[in-house]
């Protein structure tokens, strides 16, 4: 990965093709991602960690290509519901799940817990409820088929979850993240300020660091 290169990016995710499109433009490369090869088969990840799962994705496309490439396992670990959906985070909701799917279902898991609850937590201005502590988790993985190596690195957020949906950015379970230092969701911030504090930002600062 150097400065004017081109990185492959072994994501089907419009998200978070996005936001390494953003994070890898500022160091002036450019990204491609598997809706730039179409041809190549799903990656199935059966793996029993992000770490894993990142692996397996990229490997499997830099052998199909020839070229290193990084993917990306990322998901969501909700305090209350023991960790859940964690690596099922993409197909929580079963056949068929999209964002608007798994964050309902999110909703609807903690709502059954809800009743065996006080009920003392004070509502946002609002109205709203902070439902569990939660965090997001990234695992970046680059494998280069040429030195048969992998970089790796993890990335981390706390948060908590909210009971609606609040902003329109992001993807997947931004708009029930909720950031008590900002007072907003992850979906209402801007993808810079989201780049510096997520998951995926913070995975990707060490795998750079890794490769310096
Ligand atoms: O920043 C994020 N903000 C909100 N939600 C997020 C984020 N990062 C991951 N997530 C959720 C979305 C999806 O439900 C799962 C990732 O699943 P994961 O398999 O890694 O990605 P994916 O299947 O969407 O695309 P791909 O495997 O082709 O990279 O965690
Ligand atoms: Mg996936």
């Amino acid at each position: 990965m150097k400065n004017g290169g081109t990185v492959v990016v072994a994501t089907k995710n419009a998200g978070k093709v996005r936001e390494f499109a953003l994070a890898f433009g500022k160091l002036g490369m450019n990204v491609v991602s598997m809706f730039d090869y179409p041809e190549l088969p799903d990656v199935v990840e059966d793996g029993a960690t992000f770490a894993e799962n990142a692996r397996k994705k990229a490997k499997t496309v830099a052998e199909a290509l020839k070229l290193p490439v990084l993917a990306d396992d990322s998901g969501l670990a909700v305090a209350k519901l023991n960790g859940e959906p964690g690596i099922y985070s993409a197909r929580y909701s079963g056949a068929g799940a999209n964002d608007a799917s798994n964050n309902a279902k999110l909703l609807a898991e903690l709502a059954k817990l809800a009743g065996f609850e006080s009920g003392k937590q004070e509502p946002l201005p609002d109205g709203s409820k902070l439902l569990s502590d939660a965090r997001f988790v990234c695992a970046l993985a680059l494998y280069d088929p040429q030195t048969e190596s992998f970089i790796e690195s993890e990335g981390y957020v706390a948060g908590q979850i909210i009971d609606r949906t609040r902003g329109v950015n992001g993807f997947g379970y931004d708009p029930l993240f909720w950031l008590p230092a900002f007072g907003r969701t992850m979906a209402e911030l801007t993808p810079e300020e989201k780049h510096a504090i997520s998951h995926r930002g913070q995975a990707l600062e060490a795998l750079l660091q890794q490769l310096t």
